[in-house]
């Protein structure tokens, strides 16, 4: 198969099916990949069958044709349905790469890396060539073959800031719109103004628009466009049960080192998630559950804990998606992972393995008094949106509590 030949899906609305006939057209054309001609691996036969399950596969024809026949489109999805990974790999199967390079944005670095990384495997290519991503300092793309870029908000602005018309680009992805971070916020108004110089037949080619959101904003985004279409996709994967405190707890990061050994000690398989506000509480919380876990001595499977904020290294930042520990002795219990994080991690991160989520309910925000004409940090409640978002982080590759 040529790298730009098009997978004709057909009209079926059953996606295991459709899944199963690319399959099967692949294997009668010698199983080679699109983009490299090489044969397909097994891993991405196996990826592929979860991703057909995805709940968004059900709306890939809705979603392609709601595009050619629109310019702006918005998508609102529940977390965990697949948007961010398999919509851009939609427009790839449609061809729009033809057309020019289709960039998805992501408000933070850590998403953008790990998500290319991810959508890299599902292709079967490697990271940096077809499947690239761009973040501050760091330049993981190829000008001559990348067709799908994964970059932060910021530097998208920055490259609109030298070519005013994204000339390099067919489509523009805003993903996780609904954090209204400031350079979305600003990249949407830019998009706004660029987009009537860019309709079909102009001389620069059209460019799209498709602006995607967790629930509860999307209609915002809908009447900002002028009413473009708005799709919904529901669902997430697999089930995530909720447990609440009896009473709200005096200290809340006390409280979650305790709940976190608690499900170390009691609680079957799986990594933990815990959400706390700041660097400072997360370094402490870090060397208390270490801590902890050290005194429970040797009965227990190993605890590695990874703290994860917004000014550790980008490489540092990878370490939470190293596996678990392997068990202390052989056939014993696997180790566990737990993950200390801001809500850096409460949107568009997956990582594998995580079963429990341990959430406060408090973050940073940015508070402003105009009193004293001050902005500062303040640690504040959380919105039931950031909740659901956080309890999300689980049950996505397996039930989760
Ligand atoms: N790195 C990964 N490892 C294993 N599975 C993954 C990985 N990335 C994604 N997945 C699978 O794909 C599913 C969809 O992920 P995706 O990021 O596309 O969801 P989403 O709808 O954008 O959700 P959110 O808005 O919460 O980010 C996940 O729930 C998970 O099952």
């Amino acid at each position: 198969m040529s790298r730009k030949q098009k997978i004709d899906l057909g009209d079926s609305s059953n996606y295991e099916d459709q899944g199963r006939a690319v399959r099967q057209r692949l294997d009668e054309g010698g199983s080679l990949n699109r983009w490299t001609g090489k044969p397909y691996s097994s891993r991405y036969y196996s990826i592929l069958d979860a991703r057909t399950k995805l709940p968004v596969y059900q709306f890939k024809d809705q979603v392609l044709k709601s595009l050619e026949d629109n310019q702006i489109i918005v998508v609102e999805g529940e977390t965990g349905s697949g948007k961010t990974t398999q919509i851009p790999q939609f427009f790839l199967d449609a061809g729009f790469e033809e057309r020019g390079v289709i960039a998805c944005t992501q408000p933070r670095r850590v998403a953008a890396t790990s998500i290319a990384a991810r959508v890299a495997e599902e292709m079967d290519v490697n990271l940096g060539e077809e499947v690239g991503y761009t973040i501050r300092f760091e330049d993981v793309s190829d000008p001559n073959k990348t067709v799908l870029k994964f970059v932060t908000d910021g530097m998208l602005l920055r490259e609109a800031m030298s070519d005013p018309l994204l000339l390099r680009y067919s489509v523009i992805i805003l993903d996780e719109a609904h954090e209204r971070t400031l350079a979305t916020d600003v990249l949407m108004g830019l998009l706004q103004e660029l987009l009537p110089k860019r309709t079909k037949g102009s001389k620069h080619g059209e460019l799209k628009l498709v602006v995607m959101s967790a629930t509860l904003d999307a209609k915002k985004f809908r009447d900002y466009f002028h009413g473009a279409p708005l799709l919904k996709v529901p669902g997430r994967t697999h089930p995530v049960e909720v447990f609440y405190t009896a009473e709200p707890e005096p200290n809340y990061l006390e409280a979650a080192v305790r709940t976190t050994i608690h499900i170390h000690q009691c609680e079957g398989p799986g990594d933990i998630l815990v959400f706390l506000t700041g660097e400072q509480e997360i370094e402490q919380a870090c060397e208390e559950i270490r801590e902890k876990a050290l005194a429970l001595g040797q009965d227990l499977p190993e605890l590695v804990v990874y703290p994860l904020y917004s000014s550790l290294p980008p490489q540092q930042q990878r370490q939470i998606f190293k596996p678990a520990p392997g068990p202390r002795i052989p056939g014993g219990p696997s180790g566990r992972k737990v993950v200390v994080s801001t809500n850096i991690a409460e949107t568009s991160l997956t990582i594998d393995g995580i079963v429990y989520v341990v959430d406060p309910g408090f973050s940073k925000q940015k508070v402003y008094n105009p009193r004293v004409r001050v902005e500062s940090l303040l640690v504040s409640p959380i919105s039931r949106a950031s909740a659901r978002q956080r309890s999300g982080r689980a049950g996505r590759t397996r039930p989760g509590k």
